[in-house]
């Protein structure tokens, strides 16, 4: 059993929308196929991974020096005795050779994004839901059923009035959603105002509305948005400021009892650690929310889930960013409290498996080997075009 080849490629996701840091003009995210010598159902198993939005693709880096490594190896050292398939430890550990602690981004987006598509590979290979495998290895065999999901969207985007916000998160209730998540911070406090309690007049209840401020606020903004935010008891109050200032959230904490999360730009199991140690995070209201793909993939994710069982956390106050269904499988595979989604945003990317509804603002999975991108066929075209062509 072998790795023959892995592909990669750019592909855009650009869309005129912004949030209160970066706008999407100019979006891209990377996709791999691990292309193996298996054969199910009469076809090389192919296993897939992509990078989630807000960090560009990284075809360069794994160009340089991330897919040679895999290529170069001895085929032997990357297999799984025990299970008779590739081994995802090993592979990240080769990956990782000769890479030098600190410093996380870019380099974890490149892995995480091979280790996704390794981590397909392996369910197909053992011809599993990759969160069945993920349950059946890590949690004495529960799995979840289903994962419950709120929908992130509110961007700013040119020509956009409230009127606008109002009808897409309207559309979002329609479409089974009980919380949705809109954009903050790039506009005056006083327009954010206005436009969270135009949501409010849709969605009701303050406790399905989370806001989200992209890191952008220094900490006297971030603590005047925090007092204006708390009558409205909102969901949550989401990366005020910059994702590495842990005083700043700590600071946060002591002006607004109510939730926070923030961690999609935490892209390590020790980054996950300073957060907990340092950000004034609360295990019993607050949520993380660290994306494989961005955080050098499953194998990692692991290891800060095994930081936060450490540190007393539950990983039911995970919920990732990202809106994948890799997301979606370690959600239900492992047990975390959950998955964004972007209903209309990002897509093929985001979003699942066609055909499954959001009920109650929860999904099910696919039973199709692996993370389940051939049950999403905007997606798998791409994919199988990079995979197959
Ligand atoms: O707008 C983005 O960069 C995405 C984001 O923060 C989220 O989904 O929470
Ligand atoms: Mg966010």
């Amino acid at each position: 059993m072998r790795i023959v080849d892995i592909r990669e490629k750019t592909v855009s996701i650009a869309s005129p929308i912004a949030n209160a840091y970066i706008d999407f003009s100019k979006m891209t995210c990377s996709v791999v196929a691990v292309v193996t010598d298996m054969i199910r159902e009469g076809k090389p198993v192919i296993g897939y991974g992509f990078n989630s939005n807000g960090r560009y693709g990284q075809g360069a880096l794994m160009r340089d020096r991330f897919l040679a490594r895999i290529t170069e190896a001895d085929p032997e050292s990357l297999i799984d005795k025990e299970h008779n398939n590739l081994d995802p430890f090993a592979i990240w550990k080769t990956l990782m050779t000769n890479e030098k602690p600190g410093g996380h981004g870019e380099r974890s987006v490149a892995v995480g994004t091979i280790d996704m598509a390794v981590w397909d590979a392996v369910a197909k290979i053992e011809g599993k839901p990759l969160y069945r495998l993920l349950a059946d290895r890590y949690r004495s065999g529960v799995a979840d059923d289903k994962v419950w999901v709120y929908a992130a969207g509110g961007y700013y985007y040119p020509g956009k009035d409230d009127a606008k916000l109002q009808d897409e998160m309207r559309s979002y209730l329609d479409r089974g959603y009980d919380v949705v998540k809109m954009k903050i911070g790039a506009a005056p406090l006083a327009e954010d105002i206005r436009r969270i309690e135009s949501v409010l007049k849709v969605v009701g209840d303050g406790r399905r509305l989370a806001v989200d401020a992209n890191g952008r606020f220094d900490q006297d903004t971030a603590i005047a948005y925090a007092e204006a935010l708390k009558p409205y008891n909102l969901f949550w109050y989401e990366e005020a400021g910059d994702p590495l200032d842990y005083a700043l959230q700590a600071e946060l904490a002591k002006h607004y009892d109510l939730p926070m999360a923030t961690g999609e730009n935490l892209f390590s199991h020790q980054d996950a650690r300073n957060l907990l140690r340092h950000g004034g995070m609360r295990s019993d209201r607050d949520y993380v929310q660290f994306d494989c793909a961005l955080s050098y993939g499953l194998v990692e994710y692991m290891r800060t889930l095994e930081v936060m069982e450490d540190m007393g956390w539950s990983s039911r106050r995970v919920v990732p960013h990202g809106g994948h269904q890799m997301s979606l499988n370690i959600a239900a595979g492992l047990h975390l409290g959950g998955n964004e989604s972007y209903p209309d945003v990002f897509q093929p990317f985001g979003g699942f498996a066609d055909g499954i509804r959001v009920e109650n603002s929860y999904v099910a999975l696919p039973d199709i080997p692996g993370v389940g991108f051939e049950a999403k066929s905007a997606l798998y075209a791409v994919m199988r075009e990079l995979g197959e062509g």
